[in-house]
């Protein structure tokens, strides 16, 4: 189970990007983050695993404060959490077969990842994975000889041989095509089904979060305005998520509706968490 607890980042340059951020992802759950351009969705995504580093806030996974470990227990922490970037992240003079086996170098020692030695159960773990994404036979392929889509999935195989707890993809689609698009959504539901663990997806494309996902996470301007299951994410909560002004309009909504004994629905629909003020 993934927790963010009030989580905020503030940039060097005194930008907020993520403000004050709680919620909780947990089961095989698929989540989609959506929002405007700018509005944190790729900052709250690498402050779970500390790509970027939080500000202030925790991030739980399964019970452990990720915010409170030395760099070498979050090297340990990180083969936990399976990431899936936007532009593939591979190295693309190395072979499929390589690219994917570097998703289990923090199981190996030093010695043995500097010679890329690898046992054979990851070796045999890693063909699995390839079959699964629908690579089986190219594992000698280089990286570079690949399309996009097919970059995609040694990426998500990369992150999946890991045997991570759960899943983080930014933005794993926007460099891709309509139908390749389709098939790594499938692909990334369809690994966190079979394994059992949640996903959270930053997304740009909202048909896609919807067809897809089970539950939406909505940021504008840093803050988590929606939060709610998919068939939820109606005209208005769009509105909240895309529009700022219609922030505070819905907020006032709510604050008339709770005067006359309010509804749940409109509390779980606009949702602003408040920030620690520190
Ligand atoms: N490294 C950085 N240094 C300073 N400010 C940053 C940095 N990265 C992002 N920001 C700022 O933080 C805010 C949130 O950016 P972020 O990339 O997280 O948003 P996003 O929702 O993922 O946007 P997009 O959908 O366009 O990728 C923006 O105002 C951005 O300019």
């Amino acid at each position: 189970m993934l927790e963010t607890i009030d989580l905020r980042k503030v940039y060097s340059t005194g930008d907020e990007a993520v403000s004050g951020v709680s919620t909780t992802v947990e089961g095989n759950e698929i989540v989609a983050m959506i929002g405007p351009s700018g509005a944190g969705k790729s900052t709250f995504i690498r402050c779970i695993n500390r790509l970027t580093e939080p500000t202030e806030g925790e991030v739980r996974l399964d019970g452990e404060d990720l915010t409170a470990l030395a760099d070498d227990e979050m090297k340990a922490a990180r083969r936990n959490i399976g990431m899936v970037f936007q532009e593939y992240n591979l190295v693309e003079r190395l072979t499929v077969m390589e690219n994917v086996l570097s998703g289990r170098l923090g199981y190996v020692s030093n010695w043995a990842a500097l010679r890329r030695n690898f046992p054979p159960e990851d070796v045999e773990r890693a063909y699995d994975i390839l079959e699964t994404v629908g690579l089986a036979d190219m594992e000698n392929k280089r990286a570079d000889e690949l399309s996009g889509g097919q970059r995609q999935r040694v990426g998500i195989a990369r992150a999946v041989v890991q045997e991570p707890t759960i899943l983080l993809a930014d933005e794993p689609t926007s460099s891709l095509d309509p139908d390749s698009s389709h098939a790594v959504m499938e692909l990334l539901t369809a690994i966190a089904e079979e394994r059992n663990i949640p996903i959270i997806i930053n997304i740009h494309e909202v048909p896609l979060a919807v067809e897809y996902a089970d539950r939406i996470l909505g940021l504008h301007d840093g803050e988590l305005v929606f939060d709610g299951p998919t068939d939820d994410l109606d005209k208005n909560a769009k509105d909240v998520i895309y529009r700022g002004e219609a922030i505070a309009a819905s907020t006032a909504d709510r604050d008339t509706t709770s005067q006359s004994g309010g509804t749940d629905d409109t509390e779980r629909v606009v949702d602003t968490p408040s920030l620690t003020g520190d």
